[in-house]
């Protein structure tokens, strides 16, 4: 029986990172779909701690917040650096990783049609920090010499802005090797090659 269950709905959204982790650690995991007309009726949103999904479930242990089920999956995978101060500067650059998340949200759901273009022009000097940092750390990886949930995060967010600017990583190096790097570890690209993976859109109301 597979431990892990995520409850979503069908898009890859604010679960993509979790699930090219979970691939990528061998492991298996369920998937329950709700349709957003099922979610509008109400019940299950009561069962939602903060009212919201993706939803996780280890065993008994049931999770909210997608960046928890990273940090979970990293303390149970050896995933989270190998003492607490590479932890701490794990934590910091997923919680950077985050802030460019939540701004990509934003313009997709709030602002595409306005705010694409000026995304676009501004993304450089987001993009140019994490170029920074994996310049820097010669393992490949942003923290140390082994993966943690933070890479997996940072490598499924640059996914997404490839989709909304292909050209975006074409002067930042270590980012795009990062991303051949990642896109070449065998688990990872067989669950991008899927139709699990493919099947899904990025986000929830079809903009991309
Ligand atoms: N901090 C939380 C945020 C969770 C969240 O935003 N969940 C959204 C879905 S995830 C997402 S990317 N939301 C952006 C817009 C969206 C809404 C509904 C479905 C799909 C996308 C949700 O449950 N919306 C429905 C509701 O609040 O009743 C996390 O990281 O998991």
């Amino acid at each position: 029986v597979a431990p892990y269950t995520i409850t979503y709905f069908a898009v890859r959204g604010r679960c993509g990172a979790t699930r090219i982790m979970l691939a990528d650690q061998g492991q298996e995991w369920k998937e329950i779909v709700v349709s957003f007309e099922d979610w509008m009726k109400g019940d299950l949103k009561k069962t939602c701690v903060f009212g919201q999904l993706p939803k996780f479930e280890d065993g008994g242990l049931t999770l909210f917040q997608s960046n928890t089920f990273l940090r979970h999956l990293g303390r149970k995978h050896g995933a989270y650096g190998k003492n607490d101060c590479e932890a701490a500067q794990i934590d910091m650059f997923n919680d950077g990783v985050e802030d460019l998340r939540t701004k990509y949200l934003k313009m997709i759901y709030q602002e595409y049609e306005t705010g694409k273009d000026a995304y676009i022009k501004d993304l450089p000097n987001h993009l140019c920090k994490f170029e920074a940092v994996l310049a820097k750390n010669k393992s490949g990886f942003l923290v140390g010499d082994s993966i943690s949930f933070a890479d997996y995060s940072l490598f499924e967010v640059l996914l997404n802005h490839l989709v909304l600017s292909p050209t975006c990583l074409d002067s930042l190096p270590a980012l795009k090797s990062f991303v051949d790097t990642l896109s070449a570890r065998p688990k990872i690209k067989a669950f991008l090659d899927s139709e699990d993976y493919k099947k899904l859109p990025i986000n929830g109301n079809g903009k991309q």
